[in-house]
């Protein structure tokens, strides 16, 4: 299974979708073979393959392609990690960033790729719930650390652009699991990645 970014697209699912696209396009009201909109749902079919991609990622994969033997067993953190993602419910974005650590236990993994675990889930329809613990688990099923933490932090355009329209809320979820349940540990994470919980 790839693991790395969409390189091809399956010309079966982008000629469906191209045709699903054309449809919508007229029921909304517009001219589907008007000039502009001539290659519209071409680019949409492929655009929406892309954004959810991570249906066809493996993030165990991913983790186990770095997953070195190493001593070292303080905190590793890695935050700022921006992510786009689709809300199950509306199909609209939502984006922003996730804050991930662990505590290593015999094994490391490379950096990147907790970052790539991001967008795996990330690139799918989601609900931001799912995803944060949906990250822990692969980290915690796959390197077996002695702790997990994720924290993220999103605006939905559903909530922005059309139902109740607050511009400036920020959902924030987490989830934690093995030494994070411990009070002083996770607030060490907590004050590490704090900065930017209060940086808007
Ligand atoms: N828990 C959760 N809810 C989400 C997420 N993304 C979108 N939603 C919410 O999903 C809910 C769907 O509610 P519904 O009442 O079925 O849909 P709706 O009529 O479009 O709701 P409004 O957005 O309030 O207009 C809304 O409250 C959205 O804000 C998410 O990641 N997590
Ligand atoms: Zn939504």
């Amino acid at each position: 299974m790839p693991y790395t970014h969409i390189e091809q697209y399956d010309e079966e699912t982008t000629s469906a979708l191209r045709d699903h696209y054309q449809q919508l396009i007229g029921l909304l009201g517009e001219d589907p073979d008007r000039d502009g909109l001539l290659k519209t749902p071409e680019r949409m079919a492929r655009s929406m393959q892309y954004l959810t991609q991570g249906y066809h990622m493996d993030a165990h994969a991913i983790l186990n392609a770095a997953k070195f033997t190493e001593s070292y067993s303080e905190m590793v953190i890695v935050k700022d990690i921006e992510l786009y993602s689709l809300c199950e419910h509306h199909l609209l974005p939502f984006f922003g960033k996730a804050h991930v650590a662990y505590i290593p236990n015999g094994y490391i993994t490379g950096l990147s790729k907790l970052a790539r675990v991001v967008d795996v889930y990330a690139r799918r329809l989601q609900v931001q719930e799912r995803m944060t613990h949906q990250i822990l688990d692969a980290i915690q099923e796959t390197l077996q650390p002695l702790g997990v933490a994720v924290v993220i932090e999103a605006q939905h355009l559903c909530m922005m652009m059309r139902g109740v329209q607050k511009q400036n809320s920020v959902t924030t979820t987490s989830a934690f699991c093995g030494q994070f349940e411990d009070e002083r540990t996770r607030s060490e994470f907590i004050r590490l990645i704090g900065a930017n919980l209060t940086r808007r």
